[in-house]
């Protein structure tokens, strides 16, 4: 199978994940997949809650990116995969698979995904989802308390702290590796018509 592999990265609350969600709906299961970095986040089964929900999970390092990676390496090969899931209300994996098929379009989202050479080098479209930080923070703040199991102090005690310095340092650079620059994500209707014919043209001649 000759799959491609569409990497949308994007900082927190850019709406990556609306993009992918509309995208992946757009065609069945047997024509497209989705993989997420975030639920290749490590695991912390030594650590309370109290802990895990102090460190940093906006660094490179707090993900497993060699298992994604290898993940990758499978479905192209042709071989199903069992992607773990996150728990975001606990900071931590939890004991839930997603079983995930090969396909000709792969899609994986991330706000890391362009930071991370290995991955990069997998993708055959680079999508980069760019909303101001202002809009992106009132997002999160809404979405963490509400899916999130987060208070108010915390979400903007953890974005001071290591969401927006990791923005600066990582995610804003690997902006620089798009092929695609969006504005808003999901509900860019323009940008999202151009990915559908994009993979309908893939499939076409697959
Ligand atoms: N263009 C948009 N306008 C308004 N709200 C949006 C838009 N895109 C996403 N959202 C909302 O913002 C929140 C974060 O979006 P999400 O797609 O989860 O972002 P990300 O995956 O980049 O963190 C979600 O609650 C989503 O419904
Ligand atoms: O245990 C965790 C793991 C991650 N986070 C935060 O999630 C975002 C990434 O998810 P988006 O959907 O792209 O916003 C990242 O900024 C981490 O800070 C968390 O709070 N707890």
């Amino acid at each position: 199978m000759n799959t491609i592999l569409i990497g949308i990265a994007g900082g927190t609350g850019s709406g990556k994940t609306t993009l992918a969600d509309k995208l992946i709906d757009s065609f069945g299961d047997d024509e497209v997949s989705i993989l997420r970095h975030d639920n290749y986040y490590k695991r912390h089964d030594d650590m309370c809650y109290e802990e895990r929900s102090k460190l940093n999970y906006d660094h490179p390092d707090a993900f497993d990116t060699a298992l994604l990676c290898e993940h990758i390496c499978k479905l192209k090969a042709g071989e199903q995969i069992y992607m773990p899931v996150y728990d975001y209300s606990i900071h931590n994996r939890s004991e839930e698979t997603i079983l995930v098929k090969p396909a000709p379009v792969i899609v994986l989202e991330g706000i890391l995904i362009f930071a991370e050479p290995s991955l990069c080098d997998l993708m055959d479209i680079k999508v980069f989802v760019d909303t101001d930080a202002d809009v992106r923070i009132l997002r999160r703040i809404i979405r963490d308390v509400k899916e999130r199991g987060r208070s108010l102090d915390s979400v903007i005690t953890q974005y001071l702290t290591t969401v927006k310095p990791m923005h600066e340092q990582f995610v804003e650079p690997s902006k620089r590796r798009a092929d695609i620059i969006i504005p808003e994500g999901g509900e860019n209707i323009v940008a999202l018509d151009m990915l559908i014919e994009r993979v309908r043209k893939h499939l076409k001649n697959k």
